[in-house]
């Protein structure tokens, strides 16, 4: 399930060119593009991902890859779904809001809560929540922040209408509901299974 070596290289060079200090993964599995997109932080120790994963099993996996590449401390963890997180951090200075395995206490959720400041979103989980991941992490994201999403092509199938399952066509719903929303900039790049940007205007 995890994005192809060039997507993760091409991740890493979004956060590198845009010097993102505020990542938010929706999705992480074991944690390789978040991996990636961490990796590409080294010289900021201000900067940091939040990962939202609904599932404990793979977490396990990818804590301990973060931890062999050195970016575990720069990463925060929420466990959970993940509109009802985005939801949580919306209300209330985030206070609800606790990470994964924060022994130390030292996840802030306040600061991940604050508007317009978020730089990179990678939506990359359940792809019929989409439209709902776009408009919770649109708030936190700053002018010029990019939300990127992943499996827009959904192999082909989004490209050739012969193909109406509910999947396809809320992906492709969504792709055409982007383009024409004046609030972003919109590209979509054939790379894997199909990557949008879209930047917040
Ligand atoms: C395609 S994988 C992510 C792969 C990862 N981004 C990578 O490239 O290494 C999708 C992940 O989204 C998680 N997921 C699915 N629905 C979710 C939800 N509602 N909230 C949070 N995570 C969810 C799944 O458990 C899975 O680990």
């Amino acid at each position: 399930m995890q994005v192809p070596p060039e997507q993760g290289v091409f991740l890493q060079m979004l956060v590198e060119i845009t010097n993102a200090r505020k990542v938010v993964e929706i999705g992480v599995f074991t944690g390789y593009s978040s991996l990636a997109m961490a990796m590409a932080m080294n010289n900021d120790k201000h900067a940091r991902l939040l990962g939202l994963e609904s599932d404990e099993r793979p977490l396990v996996l990818a804590e301990q890859y973060w931890e062999k590449a050195g970016v575990r401390s720069r990463i925060d963890v929420v466990l959970g779904d993940a509109v009802e997180t985005l939801r949580a951090l919306a209300q209330q200075d985030g206070q609800d809001v606790t990470a994964w395995k924060d022994e130390s206490g030292e996840f802030d959720a306040s600061w991940w809560a604050q508007p317009g400041t978020v730089d990179i979103a990678f939506v990359d989980a359940n792809k019929r929540a989409y439209d709902e991941y776009v408009q919770l992490v649109y708030p936190l994201l700053r002018t010029g922040g990019v939300v990127v999403l992943d499996n827009v092509l959904w192999k082909g199938k989004v490209a050739d209408p012969e193909h109406a399952d509910k999947t396809t066509e809320s992906i492709r719903q969504l792709n055409a509901t982007l383009f024409h929303d004046e609030r972003w900039t919109y590209s979509l790049l054939p790379i894997g299974d199909g990557v949008a940007l879209c930047r917040k205007r």
